[in-house]
């Protein structure tokens, strides 16, 4: 019954302005389902109608990327059946960051790798997951293959909580959203010096400059605060910076966004060709297409 699933992404984005460069990645979205081939969790939080590689690819080509990074959403918990043949469908043209149950096997992982898996991820937001086991997300950072890195979802105030969690992390890390920081508090809130002092703290731990909707919700465009506050961060770590739409944009359907108008925030957070160069395909390739640098 559709009707009692949640639409969370636009039925007409527009066309961007802005231009993304050959190559261009967007490297943070999620597909949901098809649910008929792909069942969602028992235990998801949220129940979305069918956003699949089909949707997924025509948005790509209409906003001008290349590349996508699927990212698996909450809603298919720890069974990947569903990313898996996202990246399958993209003909070398999507890769992917896995969710897994800790006790996963060596076997299972490299099976993943092949499927086009780069990183898992670790969610910490209460309303997405029932918990997060921090002893366990460390055992299997351990055991990742090689070139893997861990994706972390976390809110602004765990952050100091999550330090020594993420300091024993043995692989590279990627902070999802900046770790939503508050926007509206400016470039210099104490939100954004401590994200600042995490990025500091080690050479290998990136973060994507997603998401002015959910961080200025239920503004729409043209979230001055989100490129207010975040442009300077970009510049400021332009060789630690992706980017990506997030659609279908989970839980957003109050303020759906029009993707459209989400890729016109690019020139306002990386105004240069230099910075959008890095921010769209240089960084997201080291992580996600290492072997083509
Ligand atoms: O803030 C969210 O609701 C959200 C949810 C998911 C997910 O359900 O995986 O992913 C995101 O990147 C953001």
């Amino acid at each position: 019954m559709t009707e009692d699933r949640i639409l969370s992404w636009h039925s007409n984005p527009s066309k961007p302005r802005y231009t993304p460069p050959p190559g261009a990645v967007d490297a943070h979205c999620h597909v949901f389902g098809p649910m008929a081939q792909f069942p969602f969790s028992a235990k998801a939080k949220y129940l979305p109608q069918d956003a699949g590689p089909d949707k997924l690819f025509a948005l790509r080509d209409l906003l001008g990327f290349e590349r996508n990074v699927i990212v698996q959403a909450s809603c298919h918990g720890t069974d990947n059946a569903a990313t898996l043949h996202a990246i399958k469908a993209s003909d070398g043209k999507a890769r992917g960051v896995a969710v897994v149950d800790p006790a996963i096997s060596e076997e299972e992982l490299h099976a993943m790798h092949e499927g086009g898996m780069r990183g898992i991820r670790f969610n910490f937001l209460k309303r997405l997951v029932d918990d997060a086991p921090k002893d366990k997300f460390i055992e299997v950072a351990k055991r990742l293959p090689a070139g893997w890195h861990v994706v972390i979802y976390f809110e602004a105030d765990i952050l100091e909580e999550l330090r020594p969690f993420m300091d024993a992390i043995p692989v590279p890390i990627v902070v999802d959203h900046m770790g939503r920081p508050d926007v509206r508090q400016g470039p210099d809130s104490p939100d954004m010096r401590a994200f600042r002092k995490l990025l500091d703290s080690r050479p290998d731990i990136w973060f994507k400059a997603t998401c002015p909707d959910r961080l200025e919700e239920p503004n729409g465009p043209p979230w001055d605060d989100f490129a207010r506050a975040v442009a300077p961060l970009v510049a400021d770590y332009s060789d630690k910076v992706i980017w990506g739409t997030d659609w279908p944009h989970p839980n957003m359907q109050d303020a759906i966004p029009d993707d459209g108008a989400i890729v016109d925030m690019i020139p306002r957070i990386a105004p240069t060709p230099e910075l959008q160069q890095r921010m769209l395909v240089t960084n997201p390739k080291l992580l996600y297409w290492p072997e083509e640098i």
